[in-house]
């Protein structure tokens, strides 16, 4: 018994995707660490299966797992994929992925690009989540060298982001894991270093919670817009430019947070009957060109 997958990447941050809606799909944290791993799986930054909308105006649930097979309540560079086939699926220019931190509206523009309304950042402690009250503007406490007073921001995931004057003099394979494993961040965190270079662009690199350092994140990008605006470092609008390429970010006036960026479709595989487990043989979804 094997599954069709779908490899697709937004700005090279990688993705291993499934169509659970026909089938009740019992993946375990188990498959999808298999599936993920670089060597004897597929390979993958996160593996995205797409199941039946749990609310209605939802197109489809999207549930996210790390390559560790924990579950994250948010991937924008994997929100536009997913978005991307429901729309060419669909035939329309508008669809709503579902996750478990909310609905996403997301649409398709005139050159190919994907924007997706990431909804509104969530700024309280309680909410990123942090071990105590804090002001998540700047936690003081969080210090790694020479790197500290991050702000923290929650697309539906933690994210701590750092500000510097040059992001390239990080030692990002270092800080990275010491900082997402910090104790004020209790469900971890996805860890961002960013350089302003104008009031409307940014330089931003991430090592990710569970993943380590990939070349795009885009909820992660929201962040660090966020972070920057909170900070009076640029305007509502910018381009975030990560080692992958560069995503529109505005944080709107009425708070939600969008997204514009590439997708791609990499390739088509079958999952083996060893990596697929007790996944079900008839999913819907087809490959489609990117
Ligand atoms: N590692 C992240 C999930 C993937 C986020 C990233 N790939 C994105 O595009 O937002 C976390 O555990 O919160």
């Amino acid at each position: 018994m094997t599954i069709p997958f779908l490899k697709m990447h937004g700005l090279g941050n990688d993705f291993v995707v499934i169509d659970a809606r026909s089938g009740n799909l019992s993946l375990n944290e188990a498959q999808a660490r298999a599936i993920a791993d670089r060597r004897l799986g597929v390979g993958c930054d996160q593996f995205i299966v797409i199941e039946p909308p749990r609310t209605s105006g939802a197109t489809a649930f999207m549930r996210i797992r790390n390559p560790d097979g924990s579950e994250s309540g948010a991937c924008g560079n994997a929100t536009r994929c997913v978005a991307h086939l429901l729309m060419t699926e669909s035939g329309r220019t508008t669809t709503v992925v579902e996750t478990i931190a909310g609905l996403l509206p997301a649409s398709l523009e005139a050159d190919g690009l994907v924007t997706v309304d990431m909804g509104p950042p969530r700024l309280d402690w309680r909410d990123i989540p942090l071990a105590g009250p804090a002001d998540t503007l700047r936690l003081d406490d969080v210090v790694e060298g020479p790197y500290a007073g991050p702000t923290a921001v929650s697309m539906g995931n933690p994210h701590a982001v750092f500000f510097v004057d040059d992001v390239a003099a990080v030692p990002l394979e270092r800080v990275g894991p010491r900082l997402e494993h910090h104790p004020a961040f209790p469900e971890r965190a996805n860890i961002e270093f960013a350089q302003v270079l104008t009031p409307t662009r940014i330089r931003m690199r991430v090592w990710e919670r569970a993943a380590g350092i990939t070349q795009a994140c885009g909820s992660g990008a929201c962040a660090v817009q966020v972070a920057a605006f909170r900070r009076g470092l640029v305007e509502r609008r910018a381009e975030v430019v990560l080692d992958g390429g560069g995503l529109t970010i505005e944080w709107r006036e009425d708070g939600h947070v969008l997204m514009t960026g590439p997708i791609a479709l990499s390739f088509t595989g079958e999952l083996s009957a060893e990596l697929a487990g007790d996944m079900p043989s008839e999913p819907r979804l087809q490959a489609v060109p990117a």
